[in-house]
């Protein structure tokens, strides 16, 4: 059987250790991996041992002790909760004595009520974990863990003992945390065209530990369609659940093993006081970290920044416009806790206290901060201080992961070497903006538009940008028309093209439909062929084009294919502010605030141009248009229309956007090309196999870019791939924008 590169590297890691492990493996592959009674088995050895079973292809075995293992690791983590709780109090009345004891007794009372801690958390984690239990797991399983790697080979495992529900939760489980996983991606995509499998199976099994996510994007979706009881109550859940994960990491940062720098450690030379001073530094460093942890989504290599607070914003404005204003004030104080001298926080107070019109007095009485707000900031504040000081006097390390910290908490020392980093590194930025703004596409606009009756509408200058055009007359109404008669009636034949509400505002609804999947609709016969062989052939055409407009180099590779159409729901339009799509770049995440554009997930890295092939005009709003990095300046903007070809490169110096769709059906082709072989769209190639199997060659592309027919491909099979050796394949995103 085939193994991914990366698993048979782990697995040739594990081999080792599993030999190290032999025993406890014999012993435990008896009844206790099988039995709930008795003490936790450590779970990184059933993880090894499940991957052993998972090699030796003993599916149900593998099944066993990998779900044993993810289920062992979260108990671990709740009685690691509960002994800390339970002997939260343990020795605290010796911490009493402190103040009143004379004489040099003091550090002795200390040490009674460390050490009376120690034994209580010691026996209580002991009597129910297994003594190899109590070992401290290598560093490679905490990542198998952080990656959800674990699903991953379930997701296998499963599809082998034919689970297919199991195996599609698996798959959409480890694509949460891994969402420019080439080959899930593919996966997850076949599973939903299998029989058999309910959209409702593509569950994620870890949403119980990011609830907060869930809860923000639910808020910002009341948010959007103005349900402001509900966002405030959204935001409040979403608050208490983010303060609870915080909780939950640090009392994690507590209870595991904590390891110190090799040279302050056991073997290094400082004395007691010094190895106490780091040990408890580097827990406060961990507690602190944990803001971060929190606030990076799964599958996010970046936090979002000001998290807390940003959320504690949406809650006053939330409360304020469902009329709990005394809501609002108290939320506000919250956040004022953070940035005391913010003055559009102290406008906004000043504002309520007018609309409720108390005097200060009473104000100041009846609405102080929310007290697990207060306590939070008190608590990191006293945190950070003493991190400083060891940053400063005891050679400690401590990145602070919050904007909030106030100056005078950071010692002048550091805040002066900050400053001149801080400059090198704005002086870098603006050089590498400088540079993005000449765009290193590798695209130059400018070269000829080989198609008799195209014009080009609008260049560069038109469109103050670069890498930019707008052509006309690339198709005829005769072939809009069949593109738009494509979309209605895959839209009817219902399966695998249900309209549903656009990703990005509730007032509209969003349809998508691929090469592929309207290569199968015709050949169930629910469209016409030669439909879905237009929807194809416009593609290359538009690649044709943009191809020799943009000299690109040689070998420019279909990346994502949809005929798209967003349509206004009827009666969802009054007062709409929002967008039909938001300001956006196409292979980055742009972050308007600081110009940045991140290039990483969820942003399809790989796309290198962009195209947009109009299909209509008869509908109300729906305008594309570019803006500069801030988001916020309008360059240019272009009204749809039937043959217009919009082409951009997809990278930071094209962020755009698209108004609100208000009245009627906006269609188009959207298209993304790729410089990259590996990234190109294996669905189109499936389909174009489709029509060769059924006799139908098709003009293909070839792999340096050129067409040419083809025929007699084999199809590829329908079932999910196993994990190979080597190189991933992508399609494009499943109904994205
Ligand atoms: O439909 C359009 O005009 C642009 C859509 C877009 O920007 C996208 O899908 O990324
Ligand atoms: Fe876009």
């Amino acid at each position: 059987m085939a193994l991914d590169a990366n698993h048979f590297a782990v697995y040739v890691a594990m081999q080792s250790i599993i030999l190290s492990f032999s025993t406890l493996i014999l012993t435990a592959s008896g009844s206790s991996f099988t039995s709930s009674m008795g003490p936790l088995l450590p779970y990184d050895l059933l993880y090894y041992s499940g991957v052993r079973a998972y090699f030796q292809e003993d599916w149900d075995k593998a099944a066993e002790l990998l779900e044993k293992s993810i289920a062992n690791k979260e108990s671990m983590r709740r009685l690691r909760r509960k002994c800390h709780e339970d002997c939260f109090d343990a020795g605290t009345d010796m911490l009493a004595k402190l103040d009143s004891e004379g004489g040099s007794l003091w550090d002795l009372q200390a040490l009674e009520w460390v050490q009376q801690r120690a034994e209580c958390l010691r026996f209580c984690v002991g009597r129910s974990v297994s003594p190899a239990g109590l070992l401290p797991v290598s560093i490679d399983i905490d990542y198998e863990f952080s990656t959800r790697n674990p699903y991953n080979f379930l997701q296998v495992i499963y599809y082998k003992l034919e689970k297919l529900q199991k195996a599609a939760s698996a798959a959409h489980t480890f694509f949460v945390a891994n969402p420019s996983h080439l080959e899930m991606r593919n996966n997850i995509e076949k599973y939903r065209r299998m029989k058999g499998v309910a959209e409702a199976a593509f569950q994620d099994r870890e949403q119980h530990k990011e609830m907060h996510w869930a809860l923000y994007d639910s808020a910002l979706l009341s948010e959007a369609s103005s349900d402001w009881q509900l966002a405030a109550r959204k935001w409040r859940e979403s608050v208490n659940e983010t303060l609870r994960q915080t909780e939950d990491c640090r009392v994690h940062c507590q209870m595991s093993p904590q390891s110190l720098p090799e040279d302050r450690g056991v073997d290094g030379v400082d004395g007691v006081f010094e190895k106490a001073a780091v040990l408890s530094l580097s827990l406060l460093s961990c507690q602190q970290s944990c803001v971060t942890q929190v606030a990076t989504r799964p599958g996010r290599i970046s936090a979002q920044e000001d998290f807390l607070p940003t959320q504690l914003e949406h809650q006053h404005i939330a409360q304020f416009k469902a009329d709990d204003l005394a809501g609002a004030i108290q939320t506000l104080r919250s956040l004022l806790l953070f940035y005391p001298s913010d003055t559009d926080s102290l406008g906004n107070l000043q504002f309520y206290y007018e609309t409720l019109g108390e005097d200060k007095e009473s104000q100041d009485k009846d609405k102080q901060p929310a007290q697990e707000i207060a306590n939070y900031v008190n608590r990191s504040l006293q945190e950070k201080k003493l991190l400083y000081f060891g940053k400063e006097n005891l050679g400690s390390d401590f990145i602070d992961p919050d904007l909030w910290t106030p100056e005078d908490v950071i010692p002048e020392s550091l805040r002066e070497s900050w400053r001149a980093e801080k400059e090198k590194l704005n002086k870098k930025v603006k050089e590498e903006e400088k540079e993005e703004e000449m765009d290193d596409s590798g695209f130059y606009a400018g070269g000829p538009v080989p198609q008799v009756g195209v014009t080009i509408t609008m260049d560069d200058v038109a469109m103050n940008g670069t890498n930019r055009v707008v052509l006309d007359g690339v198709i005829t109404s005769k072939e809009c028309d069949t593109l738009l008669q494509l979309a209605t009636a895959a839209a009817s034949a219902g399966d695998g093209y249900r309209g549903r509400r656009s990703p990005h505002t509730p007032h509209e609804k969003f349809e998508g439909l691929t090469v592929l999947k309207a290569a199968k609709l015709a050949q169930d016969g629910m469209v016409n062929q030669s439909d879905a062989r237009l929807l194809h052939e416009l593609g290359e055409r538009v690649r044709t084009l943009l191809d020799s407009y943009f000299r690109s180099p040689p070998g420019l590779f279909f990346s994502f294919t949809h005929l798209v159409c967003r349509t206004a729901i009827t009666g969802d339009q009054e007062g709409r502010l929002d967008l039909s799509h938001p300001v956006h770049v196409d292979n980055c995440l742009l972050e308007p605030e600081t110009g940045h554009c991140w290039r990483e997930a969820p942003a399809f890295t790989h796309r290198d141009l962009s195209a947009v092939l109009y299909l209509n005009d008869n509908f109300d709003g729906g305008d594309l248009f570019f803006t500069t990095r801030d988001a916020k300046t309008v360059k240019a903007r272009v009204r749809p229309g039937c043959g217009r070809l919009v082409g951009f490169s997809s990278g930071p110096v094209n962020p755009h956007g698209v108004t609100a769709v208000t009245a009627g059906r906006r269609c188009a082709l959207a298209l993304w090309f790729t410089k990259e072989k590996l990234h190109r769209d294996v669905e189109r190639e499936e389909a174009e196999a489709l029509w060769a199997a059924d006799g139908q060659g098709v003009a293909k592309a070839t792999e340096d870019g050129e067409a040419k027919g083809t025929s007699g491909r084999s199809g590829r099979s329908q079932t999910p791939k196993e994990k190979s050796r080597g190189r991933g394949r992508v399609t494009g995103g499943k109904d994205e924008l």
